[in-house]
This record gives structure tokens, C-alpha cells and sequence, in this order.
């Protein structure tokens, strides 16, 4: 099949299930904001870095490909014909947020305490883990708004909130192995 079906051209597309929804949905939204979120991921992945730090971004990048496909999917079309789930293989667990929130942990034991605020920048992959932990924000602030008018998976938001906790601790501890020049914000007083 082509990649150009030409049935989104007058500004219309497919969820999960093939209900049709105009481009600026609010469903459409959340998840494109994901797939842009992944992208990023994988600009910080092409980064010179330990591997551990890169096999945990690809593990991210999987899970969010599975974020987006929860929110691709309206409720009406999560169950199929069969009574089966349709999305019965490709669920976030908590151990997914688990495995955050342990980096989290094992990072932050091999940093200082956080004295001040500190502007992005530094290093280039610092700055990328910045824009990253940026997108995740809004993602979750998209995944949030769909979910005052429809009913979203509390796990997907829990994930996408852990996950910009993650990019935060994860450019705290780049900037520290890379040596980076940090510098303070200093509010007028
Ligand atoms: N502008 C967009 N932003 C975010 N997601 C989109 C956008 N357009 C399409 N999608 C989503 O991306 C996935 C792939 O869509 P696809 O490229 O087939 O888009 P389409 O415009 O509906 O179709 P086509 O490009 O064939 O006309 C679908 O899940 C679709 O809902």
C-alpha cells in the first residue's frame, strides 16, 4: 500500500478503529504531540552517551509508540467484535514507570543535591534532553485536556508525567558527566 492514500487531504484521519476525526482533534492532538515527543527521544539516542542511557531510550521510545496507540484508540472501538481487547498486547504497566522512576533514583544518588535552578543549555545533548522533557510536558497537558471530554488510561498521563521527570534527572546527570559550564538563574531581588 502507498503511504499517500490521499484520504486525509481535506483535513480529516483515522483513529485507531477507523473512526474519522478532523486533524485538530483533540485525540489527534495528544498523539501526534507523542510521535513528536519520540522523535526528539531519538535525537538524544544519536548522542555520544553510555549505552545503558541509550538501551533505556529505546525501551522509552517503544513504550511510547504504545502511548500513542492508547491514544489513537476512542472508547468505542477499544473493544473488538469478538469481545476481545483491542489493544489486549501493547498495555503500559506499572513496571514500566517502575523502570523510570529507578533511573530516576540511580542518577539522582550520583548527583548533588540541587541547590538552584539552572538555564538549559551547557551541551548540546543537554539542551536535546531539555526540548525532550518540554514536548513530554505538553504532551501530558494534551493527554489531559482529551481527557476532560473523553475517558483517557490514568496510566498513559501517569507515564508521560514520570517520563518528563526522567528527561530532567537524565540532563542534570549529562550535564555532570559531560562537564558542562551550568548557570544559575538568578532572580532580581
Ligand atoms: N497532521 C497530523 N498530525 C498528527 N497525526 C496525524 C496527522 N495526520 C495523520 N495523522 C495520524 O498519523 C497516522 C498515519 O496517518 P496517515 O499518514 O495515513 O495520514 P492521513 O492524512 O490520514 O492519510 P494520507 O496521508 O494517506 O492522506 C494516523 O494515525 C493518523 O491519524
Amino acid at each position: 500500500m502507498k503511504v499517500y492514500t490521499k484520504t486525509g487531504d481535506k483535513g480529516t484521519t483515522a483513529l485507531f478503529g477507523g473512526t474519522r476525526v478532523p486533524k485538530d482533534h483533540a485525540r489527534i492532538e495528544s498523539y501526534g504531540t507523542v510521535d513528536e515527543l519520540n522523535s526528539h527521544i531519538g535525537l538524544i539516542r544519536d548522542q555520544e552517551m553510555n549505552s545503558h542511557y541509550k538501551e533505556i531510550l529505546i525501551e522509552i521510545q517503544d513504550r511510547l509508540f504504545t502511548v500513542g496507540a492508547i491514544l489513537a484508540t476512542p472508547p468505542e472501538k477499544e473493544v473488538l467484535k469478538n469481545g476481545e481487547l483491542r489493544l489486549k498486547k501493547l498495555g503500559i504497566i506499572e513496571s514500566d514507570i517502575e523502570l523510570l522512576e529507578n533511573e530516576i533514583d540511580s542518577m539522582e544518588e550520583a548527583l548533588p543535591p540541587m541547590t538552584h535552578f539552572v538555564l538549559p543549555g551547557g551541551h548540546t545533548t543537554v539542551s536535546y534532553c531539555h526540548i525532550a522533557r518540554c514536548v513530554c510536558r505538553r504532551a501530558e497537558r494534551l493527554a489531559v485536556h482529551l481527557s476532560h471530554n473523553e475517558p483517557v488510561a490514568e496510566i498513559a498521563i501517569k507515564y508521560l508525567n514520570r517520563l518528563s521527570d526522567y528527561l530532567f534527572v537524565l540532563a542534570r546527570k549529562l550535564s555532570h558527566d559531560l562537564k558542562a559550564t551550568e548557570v544559575q538563574w538568578i532572580p532580581r531581588k
